[in-house]
């Protein structure tokens, strides 16, 4: 049996401002920092070992896992760091109120950009300044790798190559692996690993810092899976 956990980062300054966040390197709340220490405390009791973490490189995954990695005394494995794992980019609608938004477009609309598999949110401009590539930590991806805005079914795509090349391979050796990343990358997991439809997907809702355990055989076809603590 092949173990996998995926854990969405602890609550972060955007969740609480309900604001579109996508790839804006927002920080955890205290309420955030919380909930990554009680999972990791959920982890270490429940006894849990992990030889390798992913994370994305977006702060709010990455703190989450350094509190779920002091909590359960495992600082000290190694860590993978990528871009393919940060949340869905949200383009243009990247800082704006959710609620708001929904005032000025209406719900259904909110609700397709939210949640809709191949509908992506309006795009960022190239000169936009929260276009990704002024930032120095994706220097060196192709352009045609960053993106301007994203839906579900492009974050898909850009999981996969990781999950192929890195995760799977990890897997198949034996390592137990803990993921830490975010709604939408971890839906996207969700979506490739439960061979979920495009409509059953739009359902899907991660909750904030909650332990997501796979359980999978050899050929990582999921076994089960199920939240820890939550019945
Ligand atoms: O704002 C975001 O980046 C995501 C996750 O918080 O929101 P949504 O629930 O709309 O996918």
């Amino acid at each position: 049996m092949k173990q996998l956990v995926l854990i969405r980062h602890g609550e972060s300054a955007w969740n609480l401002e309900n604001r579109f966040t996508g790839w804006a390197d927002v920080d955890l709340t205290p309420k955030g920092t919380e909930q990554a220490l009680a999972a990791g405390e959920d982890l270490r009791k429940a006894g849990y070992e992990f030889d390798v973490a992913y994370t994305s490189v977006l702060r709010r995954a990455i703190r989450t896992l350094w509190h779920v990695q002091d909590a359960m005394d495992l600082m000290w494995i190694p860590v993978v760091h990528s871009w393919r794992l940060n949340e869905r980019h949200y383009g243009a609608l990247t800082g704006l109120n959710k609620a708001e938004t929904a005032a000025e477009y209406g719900d259904e609309q909110v609700h397709i950009w939210r949640r809709s598999y191949d509908v992506r949110p309006p795009l960022l401009e190239t000169r936009d300044e929260r276009n990704p590539q002024h930032d120095r930590r994706y220097s060196k991806l192709a352009t045609a790798d960053i993106p301007l805005g994203e839906c579900l079914k492009d974050n898909v795509e850009r999981v996969l190559p990781l999950w192929n090349e890195s995760i799977a391979p990890a897997l198949k050796a034996g390592k137990r692996v803990l993921l830490v990343a975010h709604g939408n990358s971890i839906r996207s997991l969700i979506k490739y690993l439960d061979q979920v439809s495009d409509s059953d997907i739009m359902e899907i809702n991660v909750p904030n810092g909650v332990p997501l355990v796979y359980e999978l055989d050899d050929n990582l076809k999921p076994i089960k899976h199920f939240y820890l603590n939550q019945g």
